[in-house]
């Protein structure tokens, strides 16, 4: 590997951060291994939480107890910092909580592993990227005068929205009605029910809004925005924002299997242990067969909504994986009669190897909460998806599903945003065999395609992270 180093011979290094949350992480870590291929010397820094949940037990040390100063993943620089929690079961407090002492904490942390680690010594750092939400990095990296980048890791429609919304550039209607629509350059017509739920006025969380505004209303913080998403997927609203704020998209960073590329090359996390035996399940099933369903790391469903699910499920009688988070947060399990009466049926795990189940040939579909992880590793798999969105920036995305990618359908909500079995039944139905199924898949199967050549040399993200790495390395030097 060829690695870059300046004129006085000091290592040119990236310093990524991001918090304890595998979405946030692994887009991060991935577009890392893409600059350490391109000879940038990569350190990620991020949360004790981590060390204790993911890298602990890969230790060869007897003291499993005191983080180390740091560790290294294949080829990258593993640093830990405290959020100013104390202990795992620290964690279990809300988000709005837990956003307000790691702003608290995180600053001062992150300075002082800037100061040990990289002032005086070799290791300068040409560039610090952060993720949304830890918008205090960006104060840190001025502090230090260092060049700062942030990886957008939702889709730059999102970022379009709330850079629009935030900075008044465009006229936003109060929206409080459902058939309240907005036009935005770059858009199909936007209802209040495809907007993030962070920009109406029934919005309850009050601190992810307040970090989005402050970013987006400051933006001279940073010198790059970096998106986790690929020009073709995005390229009305691409270039609807390119004289406003540009936007360089390096995506989609997913598994390198998921991209055609060598399984053993991938670079990521896993907070919680996949159950491979639901692999070997779906070997046993017939090609496009399965419905796949899970709703991410953090939404939960309730009871009611499980159940009409599952009676749903049971009507249509195919073959389901179904990822119900048991026991690891407050989820209760499925009714005992639904699981006898299904066991034939489906097969219900707390957590999957879910770019592997994506890209199962028995997979049919995918009932997704949209999460911007989980839609673009099924468009990578060329799976067809059924969405159905909770808040922040899912419902954006369920209406690119369907009326900008043409790849799915959402389910129908009622104002409590509860869905009925024969929603469900229905849109089951429309994805597997109705008459826009095969253009699902058609279209699936295109963005596949499509994702492989971004990320393929020579493709729009691979160029992009290129002209990145060349910008900041300004007039530093190769040696090969
Ligand atoms: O059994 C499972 C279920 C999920 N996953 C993985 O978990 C991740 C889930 O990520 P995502 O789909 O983005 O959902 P959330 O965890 O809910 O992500 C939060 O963060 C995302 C990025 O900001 C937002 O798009 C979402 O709305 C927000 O809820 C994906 O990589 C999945 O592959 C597994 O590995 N196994």
């Amino acid at each position: 590997m060829a690695f870059l180093e300046d004129e006085n011979k000091e290592e040119v290094r990236v310093l990524l951060v991001a918090f304890s949350a595998q979405g946030h992480i692994n887009p991060l870590l991935r577009l890392g291994k893409n600059l350490l291929s391109k000879g940038l010397h990569v350190t990620l820094a991020t949360t004790e939480l981590v060390y204790h949940r993911v890298f602990k037990s890969t230790t060869t040390s007897d003291d499993t107890t005191t983080v180390p100063t740091s560790i290294t993943a294949d080829g990258i620089q593993v640093i830990f910092f405290s959020d100013g929690l104390q202990t795992v079961e620290d964690h279990k407090g809300g988000l709005d909580e837990y956003m307000e002492v790691i702003g608290k904490f995180g600053p001062i942390n992150l300075s002082n592993i800037i100061k040990n680690h990289f002032v005086g010594g070799s290791k300068k750092l040409a560039c610090i990227i952060n993720n949304p939400f830890i918008p205090w990095v960006a104060d840190v990296a001025t502090e230090f005068n260092i060049p700062c980048a942030c990886l957008w890791i939702q889709p730059c429609a999102l970022f379009a929205i709330y850079y629009r919304f935030y900075n008044n550039l465009n006229n936003f209607p109060t929206l409080t009605d459902p058939d309240t629509s907005v036009e935005l350059p770059g858009f199909p017509q936007l209802q209040t029910q495809d907007l993030p739920t962070f920009v109406l006025p029934s919005n309850p969380f009050g601190t992810f809004p307040k970090l989005l505004s402050d970013m987006l209303q400051d933006m001279k913080k940073y010198k790059w925005v970096l998106t986790n998403s690929f020009y073709e997927l995005e390229k009305d609203v691409i270039d609807s924002m390119f004289g406003i704020f540009p936007l360089m998209t390096v995506g989609p960073l997913v598994p390198s299997s998921l991209l055609g590329e060598d399984e053993n090359s991938d670079v990521g996390i896993e907070m919680w242990k996949p159950q491979d035996s639901c692999m070997e399940w779906l070997n046993h099933k017939p090609d496009s067969s399965v419905i796949y369903i899970s709703f991410g790391s953090i939404t939960i469903l309730s009871s009611t909504q499980k159940e009409s699910i599952a009676n749903a499920l049971k009507k249509t009688k195919h073959p389901f994986l179904w990822v119900i988070k048991e026991g690891t947060e407050d989820e209760l399990p499925l009714p005992k009669e639904f699981m006898e009466e299904t066991k034939d049926q489906g097969m219900v795990i707390p957590w999957c190897p879910q770019t592997k189940v994506l890209a199962h040939p028995a997979v049919a579909c995918f009932l997704t909460h949209c999460g911007w992880n989980s839609t673009l590793e099924a468009i990578a798999a060329g799976t067809p998806m059924i969405g159905y969105p909770k808040w922040t920036d899912q419902p954006t995305n369920a209406k690119l599903i369907t009326d900008v990618f043409h790849t799915g359908i959402r389910l129908k909500q009622d104002s409590d945003g509860f869905v009925a079995t024969e929603e469900v039944v229905k849109a089951i139905e429309q994805v597997l065999e109705g008459p826009s199924s095969e253009e699902f898949k058609k279209n699936a199967a295109e963005l596949k395609r499509a994702a492989r050549e971004a990320v393929a040399k020579g493709g729009s993200s691979d160029r992009n992270i290129q002209s990145f790495v060349d910008e900041i390395l300004g007039n530093s030097k190769i040696h090969h």
